[in-house]
């Protein structure tokens, strides 16, 4: 059956949520969330519903800096190239498996530019 586009809200909570079991369950990435930040994930969901629902479908409610936690992030434990690789590969993996077309297309073509970006004012050029 051909998948569907990311078009509402409820399907920003489906790509948000599932992209976090994976994310739990990693063996690379996994503890920075559950063991470097001990995340409170009750209230880290809806903020992050709220920042894809602005970055693909012109939501308004997140308002914030996302560079900012990750700073923060980097001082408690180093963020390294491998790091990035794992968290794309993961979300990337997480969209296919669910929706198709354009929207999902964006929703990985600007995960990477911001990861790009984040790395690059986290760790810079020499990593
Ligand atoms: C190595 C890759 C990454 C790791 C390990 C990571 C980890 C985290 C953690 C632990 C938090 C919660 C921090 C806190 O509340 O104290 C967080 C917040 C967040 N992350 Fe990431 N992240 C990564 C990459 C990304 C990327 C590439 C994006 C966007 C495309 C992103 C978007 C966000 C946003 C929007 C928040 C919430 C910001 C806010 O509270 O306003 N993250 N991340």
């Amino acid at each position: 059956m051909a998948k569907k586009d990311i078009s509402e809200r409820k399907d920003i909570e489906l790509m948000v949520s599932s992209f976090y079991k994976e994310v739990l369950n990693d063996d690379v990435i996994g503890y920075l969330f559950t063991e470097v930040v001990k995340l409170d994930f009750d209230h880290h969901m809806p903020i992050m519903y709220d920042f894809w629902e602005s970055v693909l479908l012109g939501g308004r409610n997140y308002s914030g800096n996302p560079m900012t936690p990750h700073f923060n992030l980097h001082e408690k434990e180093s963020l390294k190239e491998t790091h990035f690789e794992r968290w794309i590969k993961l979300w990337e993996q997480t969209i296919r498996n669910h929706f198709e077309g354009p929207k999902a297309n964006e929703a990985i073509s600007r995960a990477k530019q911001i990861a790009g970006l984040m790395q690059f004012k986290i760790i810079g050029l020499n990593n």
